[in-house]
């Protein structure tokens, strides 16, 4: 029976709230590389209250990025960049974590503003996707990516471990590994992306290979008293959904055993034909049973964001940690507003910095008199 006001301690790392900034692309960095934009952005939300703060999406490699604009971890540039942003979120209050990944076959594109689509293959900026078959995803992203040989798939999982490396020595302290969204990873356990023969492919211990051989990689050099989470698309709503949500409890029972921390529930996004039934907390289900059948902590975004369905899904225990990606982008303050919302004594007090909060407390606005 928890309440998004309590802490919430996952190993060596205690967060002050229940209250999560997902990981959101910010499609600002050039060559990979942070600027003042990410030095400002993230440190405003962790001001806002939030009890944990996940940058966005970084990539472990060049080729790895979604787009242009995408942060990445593949050298030491970025990475005294990203120390900088982990200590301003901490300096806030909150505590500091990091998503990496690669794009696969989604690589290459434009940033969503100027068409969320595969760059043309003529754009100097452009660049060739890999995946673990020869498949396009469509739709937006018609590019055909080139298939990973044996060698590709142990690089770029070597780039995951480099990276891990860097989030660690920048001071992060959770570490998230992007297997969602119909990116490189979430492409291997995919029988829409994935039409391979040999031991990465095939059924759901071929298809899971490459991701569960990253988790156990990065977990040899990411500090055991730190909490590893996998972002992982547990659904795709493409009409093969039991079976998809079967295997990805079985996957999370098997990612435990190579020392998971936390499963955050996501959706697959690995075909454009998906008929996803937007809605409120409409991933939440499948995280709740996650939970339970393997006995590991969630959390989960995607609508999860009216202080009813928060105090909801943490009361009855379907989620550990709630995500709030749009609240955040729209209101840094987002905690104040949601204790507000509780009527909780001081919300001021209980969420953003003395500054602030001394004078919310102590003087009314004119609407709240
Ligand atoms: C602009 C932007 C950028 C991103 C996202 C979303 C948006 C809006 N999302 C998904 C995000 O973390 C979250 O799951 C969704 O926004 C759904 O949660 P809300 O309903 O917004 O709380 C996302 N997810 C992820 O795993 N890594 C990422 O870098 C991003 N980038
Ligand atoms: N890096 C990621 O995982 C991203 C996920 N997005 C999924 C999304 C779909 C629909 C609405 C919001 C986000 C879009 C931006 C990049």
């Amino acid at each position: 029976m928890a309440n998004a006001f309590d802490t919430f301690t996952l190993k060596d790392i205690t967060l002050r709230n229940r209250i999560v900034v997902p990981p959101m692309c910010q499609y600002q960095a050039v060559d990979g590389v942070p600027n003042q934009w990410h030095e400002i952005h993230y440190p405003s939300m962790a001001r806002g209250g939030a009890g944990l703060v996940i940058v966005e999406a970084t990539a472990v490699s060049p080729e790895g990025r979604i787009s242009p604009g995408c942060t990445g971890l593949w050298n030491e540039t970025q990475a005294g960049k990203m120390a900088g942003i982990a200590a301003g979120i901490k300096r806030a209050g909150a505590v500091p974590g990091i998503q990496i990944g690669h794009a696969g076959r989604k690589a290459s594109a434009n940033v969503p503003w100027q068409g969320d689509d595969h760059m043309a293959e003529d754009d100097p900026r452009a660049w060739q996707t890999i995946s673990p078959s020869a498949v396009p995803f469509g739709a937006n992203l018609p590019r055909v990516p080139r298939e990973m040989t044996l060698e590709d798939i142990k690089r770029v999982q070597d780039d995951f471990v480099g990276a891990a490396r860097r989030a660690r020595d920048a001071g992060f302290e959770w570490l998230e590994l992007h297997f969602a969204h119909g990116y490189l990873a979430q492409s291997f356990l995919s029988v829409h992306a994935n039409r391979r023969t040999d031991g990465y492919g095939g059924d759901l211990a071929g298809r899971g290979r490459f991701m569960r051989e990253t988790l156990a990689a990065v977990r040899e050099v990411w500090p055991e008293r730190l909490p590893l989470a996998v972002r992982l698309g547990v659904i795709e709503f493409d009409g093969r959904d039991e079976e998809t949500v079967a295997d990805a409890v079985s996957l999370t029972r098997d990612f435990k055993s190579l020392g998971l921390d936390l499963l955050d529930a996501s959706l697959g996004f690995t075909t454009p034909e998906a008929n996803i039934p937007w809605g409120p907390a409409l991933v939440v289900p499948y995280a709740a049973r996650i939970r339970k059948e393997a006995g590991i902590p969630v959390s989960a975004a995607w609508n999860v964001d009216t202080p009813e369905i928060i105090r909801d899904v943490l009361a009855d225990e379907r989620l550990d940690l709630v995500m709030l990606g749009h609240r955040h982008l729209s209101n840094p303050h987002y905690p104040y507003t949601l204790a507000k919302a509780y009527g909780i004594e001081n919300p001021g007090w209980k969420t953003l910095p003395e500054s602030y909060a001394h004078w919310l407390d102590r003087y009314k606005a004119s609407d709240e008199r």
